[in-house]
């Protein structure tokens, strides 16, 4: 069983040290191999997405990944800043399921900027479309039209990218609150009117899921109004990206937020739903906890096995009713640890 591990950027290989333990303490006898990904791997191959590690992840059963980016990078051509490293390697796998649970741990109720009773025992699953809509869509650029710039984008969808995905959602709904909200911007956008045709289309094959839809605006004012109302949500590549940072907030802090990217075949790769955040980078502060159950959503969508991911799971619980807490959700009376330190308690609690 092997895990291709790629670090990325900023806060990344800070946050990754401390899943690698965690993996490494379950020995479940995985071999990780550590790959080159983002302004990482820029710096060393001028590619975000080099061959080498293309390689590596389509030899691997499963691929953790930390995050890419940053201010050093933002001044290249687009080809090759990091974040079309994520791209690609998305693409290139086939991982067009995002799942993003948003679930509030009871200790955390305070760290949320919202009201505790507005998000006391949240548990949402964000189903984000990964790998079409305007993220990729051709033509794309800036050009220079009519004596000035000119930039831009296409949305599209076809129905079978938004079945496979709505099939995931349905299934996905299921085995949960059996409630699903399918997201669109269908009184604009004539991508989204397909989406919601094909969604509406699907429902009959589960009687059993209520199906609801809504428009994003609303969907992002809903959210932060009364976020207990949604079980799965499902939504595109640029909407869910979106949805599910605002989510984040709902949990205390984005650090706190895991994500599985999976292909057809549950192959995939685990990153948490935050970015590099080249504010706090090399200072040994970042939550870890985001990562670390990201790692723990591959023990369960990938090695199927539930114990190990139950395993982490709880530890982290445990870490969080013990006090430990790192910059992003520390309140007063809690006990303020940095990453290492944060990795060390769930070593500890496993
Ligand atoms: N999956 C990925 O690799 C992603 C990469 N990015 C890239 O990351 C770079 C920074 O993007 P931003 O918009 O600043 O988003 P970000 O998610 O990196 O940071 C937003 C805010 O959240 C905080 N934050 C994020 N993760 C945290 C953690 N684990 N612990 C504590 N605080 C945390 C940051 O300090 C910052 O204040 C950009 O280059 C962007 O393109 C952004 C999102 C996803
Ligand atoms: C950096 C982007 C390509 C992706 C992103 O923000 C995300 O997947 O959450
Ligand atoms: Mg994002």
């Amino acid at each position: 069983m092997k895990i291709c591990v790629l670090p990325g950027d900023g806060i990344g290989p800070e946050i990754m040290a401390e899943a690698v333990r965690v993996i490494q303490a379950l020995d479940l006898k995985f071999e990780l191999e550590e790959g080159l990904l983002g302004g990482a791997a820029v710096d060393a191959t001028g590619d975000p997405y080099p061959e080498a590690t293309r390689k590596l992840a389509r030899e691997a059963d499963a691929v953790l990944l930390g995050a890419v980016g940053g201010p050093k990078w933002d001044g290249l051509l687009r080809e090759q800043r990091p974040e079309r490293g994520l791209l690609g390697i998305r693409k290139d796998l086939g991982l067009f399921a995002n799942l993003r649970p948003a679930i509030l741990y009871p200790e955390l109720a305070n760290a949320s900027t919202l009201k505790p009773e507005v998000v006391s025992g949240l548990d949402i699953l964000i189903v984000r479309e990964l790998t079409g809509d305007i993220y990729f869509g051709q033509p794309r650029g800036i050009e220079n039209r009519d004596g000035e710039r000119y930039g831009f984008n296409t949305m599209h969808y076809t129905e079978s990218e938004i079945r496979r995905i709505g099939r995931v959602a349905f299934e996905a709904a299921r085995k949960r609150n059996k409630r699903l909200c399918s997201v669109d911007k269908m009184n604009v956008l004539e991508t989204t009117q397909l989406w919601r045709d094909v969604m509406t289309e699907l429902a009959p094959e589960y009687p059993d899921v209520e199906l609801t839809h809504m428009l994003v605006d609303n969907a992002a004012m809903q959210l932060v109004r009364a976020p207990k109302q949604f079980d799965v949500m499902v939504t595109g590549n640029m909407f869910g990206d979106i949805l599910s940072d605002e989510a984040s907030m709902l949990t205390g802090s984005i650090g706190m937020l895991p994500s599985a990217s999976l292909d057809a075949n549950n192959k995939g790769l685990y990153e948490p739903s935050h970015g590099s955040a080249p504010d706090i980078a090399g200072k040994g502060v970042a939550n870890p906890l985001a990562t670390i159950l990201s790692a723990a959503m591959m023990l369960r969508y990938t090695f199927n096995n539930e114990a190990a991911a139950a395993r982490v799971e709880t530890a982290v619980k445990k870490v969080l009713a013990q006090g430990y807490r790192t910059g992003d959700i520390y309140e007063p009376g809690t006990t303020k640890v940095g990453t290492k330190q944060m990795g060390d308690a769930v070593l500890a609690a496993l």
